[in-house]
């Protein structure tokens, strides 16, 4: 299409002017590249050693960022470059970079970062305006690059200029636009102008272009839309949820506000402020976690991360079902390790829940809370009342102090609660320390009479009370469920045999003397040792005599480590809890033994979150935070980070989320999350945005709606495909000033052979090599409806495609990423995120027959993965969900 001559003529000046930019900066990068040594550390002597610590590692974090910066600018020196005019009307160059050039000297233009607050101006188009300190600046004119080092110079792939009142213009090559322009007229003869004209008109096109996909990774933006852009420079204590149907640039938006929120050029003097109080031990750099539903998903975005300056992602991108297991084993206790640990075994298809329990999370974490609390502190009540009555003088003041500070934390808060508890903390350990010792006697004397007693028969009792309990297996401790954690000693499990057997005579003794003030079952372990004590055990006035002391201990343990108790005690509670409610809504009836069901773990993970979170608000427990008490306390610091980010969040539960937004700490709180609820594909996910206002009352929600990925014909399909009936409508809009136009989607049945559906495949990859040429095969993958179809699908499709000098690769369990020349194989559950340039799923029928209830969840994911060539086939008949829609589908490309 022919252009206005001054169009092309203003293109030309500002490629020149761009690509003579590009050079100063790249080689004003790679000079402080060479120069770079780092801030010293040296400076820093006279501090004291915990600050430095901490002022080392940030002048470190410092120092790799503007390593990684000059890096970045040595390779793409600028993203954007805007004519803004003040208020004033004076005009102003500004050359937007990914980080800000630095020492460079040029009176015509201004050089900033786009993470800095008039790096906005990139993100506007001609009219948008943003606020300055002193005023405004207006955007007239915006050129957005693709830097590009050839081995003849800097140019730009496909920039995109825009000017107020004219049309956008893509101009495919920078330098060859200067090499056509620069050409002397009088050297060409008409011939050779015809054709240089002609090349001019290929090289400069009205509008933007659609870009191709050919790798299996997210596209980078080095700029984004407005909307984008002003959501991802909210403030860093933002709670925030981006929701947007596919393709609409909300993973984008999130490692955009990593890169951003982790560069300090980008932070604001308030956001600096609230991360050098941040009681994070890891520098700001490294405190952070994002959640994604899939290890190919974190995979898929890791070069995104690093062109945003974000270093090591894969330490930091995580599963939940891998986060989970992490916080439930080594720090929180609820699983059971080779030392002890918590007192569950985490079995992914555990029976221990109903399906209720799944659909409602939140009415089942809110009543677990409600009675865990109340437990807890009805518990202490109890035990405080026993203290109160006893009938030893010292004890019965203590008690009366304690019973006083229970109360009060019913007026107040738990946390004043803890606090008041903490502080009479250090009596009770003194007097517990007495009682004791005092029931230590009792039971060492019992045992050395029964060994005695045995040796006058000539046997040896304690080798026999060994052996025996060799004879007691696993299973005995496995359906102990009945046993009352609470009466567990504080101290760590024993792990020789001597040991264990001294530990298991004396619980069978305290039992012995507590048995007549309380039933147990005779299957526990305990009640089997003392079974087989028989009367070895203690005489009827020892156990008398001792049962009061127990009572006692048992109290004042509940109110040795107030903080432990509180937040370490949640396990215990919730079987408690568990067993309460066995055959009612949320459990089925009999005994689960030890198992957990993954989602009871959540449930566990989030009351321990939430208690803990909750003592820290108070001012008092975070001014004492170091004293010993606290301990159990200041641990969650090691597992919470400055910044909590979660891409497809709808996958997750409520309560997954919550626990999520738990690990983002204080004062920071930055929790940032996207989603679109139409593509959750987990029964356990959520569902509304209530249910996120529950995870977070102060959530603020914003929508994106450009859908960048998908033509317009697979945009319409997408749009159709969301279910206007549901009331799950999606509100795609595609972007302006863009040729969306591309070819319908296609559609085929009866193909229930991988060999047929092999043939069918490799003629519609014929249609798109050929349509694409002379590029490459752009990205595609292949859908299967199930982990054993992966490699039959792939056997027979390269038996086919071999003759084409095409290959294809088996990603089995979503792990394998291939090359990017080669066509992916998956199973349609692992592609949540992804995106292709083409996506053929196959034997759609049959992942409805499997999936009636998510089927058409996955094949609204499954078909906005595609770019452009979507292909959809069925072993028999097309679903009536999809043949519904056959106005859309055509039979070939
Ligand atoms: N402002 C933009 N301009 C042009 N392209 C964009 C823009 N923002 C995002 N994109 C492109 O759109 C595509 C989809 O982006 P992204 O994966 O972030 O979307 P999403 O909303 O997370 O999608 P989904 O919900 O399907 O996972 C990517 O190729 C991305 O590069």
């Amino acid at each position: 299409m022919a252009l206005s001559l001054s169009v092309n003529e203003h293109t030309s000046d500002i490629a020149r002017e761009a690509l003579a930019i590009f050079d100063n900066v790249a080689t004003g990068a790679k000079a402080e590249l060479a120069r770079f040594k780092g801030p010293s550390a040296e400076s820093l002597a006279p501090l004291n050693t915990l600050t430095t610590e901490k002022a080392v590692a940030k002048l470190n974090e410092i120092g790799r960022e503007i390593l990684n910066g000059h890096q970045i600018l040595s390779r793409e020196p600028a993203i954007a470059r805007v004519i803004a005019a003040d208020e004033s009307d004076n005009i102003t160059t500004f050359y937007i970079s990914r980080f800000a050039p630095s020492g460079l000297r040029d009176s015509k233009v201004r050089f900033a970062s786009y993470n800095a607050p008039v790096g906005r101006l990139a993100s506007l188009r001609p009219g948008g305006y943003i606020e300055v300190p002193g005023g405004s600046l207006e955007v007239l004119e915006r050129t957005v690059f693709h830097a590009e080092a050839l081995p003849v110079g800097w140019d730009s792939l496909d920039t995109i200029f825009e000017a107020d009142g004219q049309k956008t213009v893509t101009v495919t090559s920078l330098l060859r636009l200067l090499s056509e322009r620069d050409a002397p007229a009088d050297a060409l003869d008409e011939i050779e102008r015809m054709l240089k004209d002609a090349e001019v008109d290929d090289n400069v096109t009205i509008g933007r272009k659609r870009g191709i996909i050919d790798k299996m990774q997210l596209r980078d933006q080095a700029v984004l839309d407005e909307y984008q852009d002003a959501i991802f420079r909210l403030s860093l204590d933002s709670q925030l949820l981006i929701l947007g149907p596919p393709g609409t640039g909300k993973t984008t938006t999130l490692i955009r506000r990593l890169g951003q929120k982790l560069d300090p050029h980008g932070l604001s003097d308030d956001e600096q402020s609230l991360i050098d109080v941040s009681p994070s031990p890891l520098p700001h750099g490294q405190s952070w976690i994002m959640f994604t539903p899939t290890d190919l998903l974190g995979q898929y975005l890791k070069e995104a991360f690093s062109r945003n300056n974000v270093p090591a992602p894969d330490l930091r991108i995580k599963t939940w079902i891998g986060h989970r297991k992490e916080l439930a084993r080594n720090h929180l206790s609820i699983l059971r390790t080779a030392n002890g640990g918590g007192p569950f075994i985490l079995k992914d298809n555990a029976a221990t829940i109903t399906p209720d329990a799944v659909q409602s999370p939140i009415e089942w974490f809110e009543q677990f809370q409600t009675k865990q609390n109340s437990d807890f502190w009805s518990g202490l009540e109890g035990a405080a009342a026993i203290l109160s009555s006893a009938t030893d003088a010292e004890i019965a003041k203590l008690g009366d102090r304690l019973r006083a500070a229970v109360q009060s934390a019913q007026t107040t808060s738990a946390a004043s609660g803890i606090y008041a508890l903490v502080s009479l903390s250090e009596d009770v350990r003194r007097v517990l320390g007495r009682v004791r010792a005092d029931v230590d006697g009792v039971l060492k004397t019992a045992l050395a009479r029964a060994q005695a007693g045995a040796r006058t028969q000539g046997e040896n009792f304690f080798e026999q009370l060994i052996a025996f309990l060799d004879t007691l297996d696993d299973q005995t401790d496995q359906a102990d469920d009945d046993l009352d954690d609470e009466e567990e000693e504080e101290e760590d499990r024993p792990t020789n045999k001597p040991a264990a057997a001294q530990r298991a005579y004396y619980a069978a003794l305290r039992l012995q003397a507590r048995s007549k003030a309380r039933r147990r079952s005779a299957s526990s372990r305990s009640a089997l040792v003392l079974d087989w004590i028989g009367d070895r055990g203690l005489t009827d006035t020892e156990a008398s005599g001792l049962a009061e002391r127990l009572g006692w201990q048992l109290s004042l343990n509940r109110f040795s480590a107030p903080v432990r108790q509180y937040l370490g005690k949640v396990p215990a509670r919730y079987r408690q809890f568990r067993r309460s409610e066995r055959g009612g809504r949320w459990y089925p009836d009999g005994n689960p033994g030890r198992d957990l069901h993954p989602l009871e773990a959540d449930l566990i993970i989030l009351a321990m979150l939430r208690a803990g979170n909750a003592l820290m608000a108070d001012n008092r427990v975070r001014r004492n935070i170091d004293q010993s008490a606290y301990e159990s306390l200041r641990a969650l610091y090691d597992i919470q980070r400055n910044q909590i980010l979660v891409d497809e969040a709808p996958d997750f539960s409520p309560v997954q989320l919550a626990c999520m937004r738990a690990l983002a700490i204080e004062p920071i709180g930055s929790f940032f999350a996207c989603g679109d609820f139409n593509q959750r594909i987990t029964d356990w996910g959520s569902r509304s945005e209530e249910s996120l206002q529950w995870v977070e009352p102060s959530l603020q929600i914003q929508r994106i709606s450009i859908a960048y990925r998908q033509s317009r014909q697979l945009n319409d399909l997408a749009k159709a495909l969301a279910d206007p009936a549901s009331g799950n409508q999606s509100d795609a809009d595609l972007p302006e000033d863009v040729n969306n136009d591309a070819v319908s989607p296609v559609m085929a049945s009866g193909l229930s052979e991988p060999e047929d559906v092999a043939l069918w495949l490799s003629q519609r990859l014929s249609e798109i090599e050929r349509s694409v040429s002379p590029r490459p095969l752009p990205s595609i993958a292949i859908l299967v409806p199930e982990e054993a179809a992966v490699r039959p699908i792939t056997d027979a499709l390269n038996a086919v495609i071999e003759d084409q000098n095409l290959h294809a690769v088996a990603c089995v369990d979503g792990k394998i990423i291939g090359r990017d020349d080669e066509i992916r194989v998956f199973d349609v559950r692992h592609i949540k995120g992804l995106e292709f340039e083409a996506v053929f799923f196959v034997g759609v029928d049959r992942l409805a027959a499997s999936e009636p209830s998510l089927f058409e969840r996955y094949l609204y994911v499954g078909a906005t993965r595609a770019a452009t060539y979507l292909g959809m086939c069925a072993d028999d008949e097309i679903p009536p969900s999809l043949a519904r829609l056959s106005d859309h589908f055509g039979e070939r490309w």
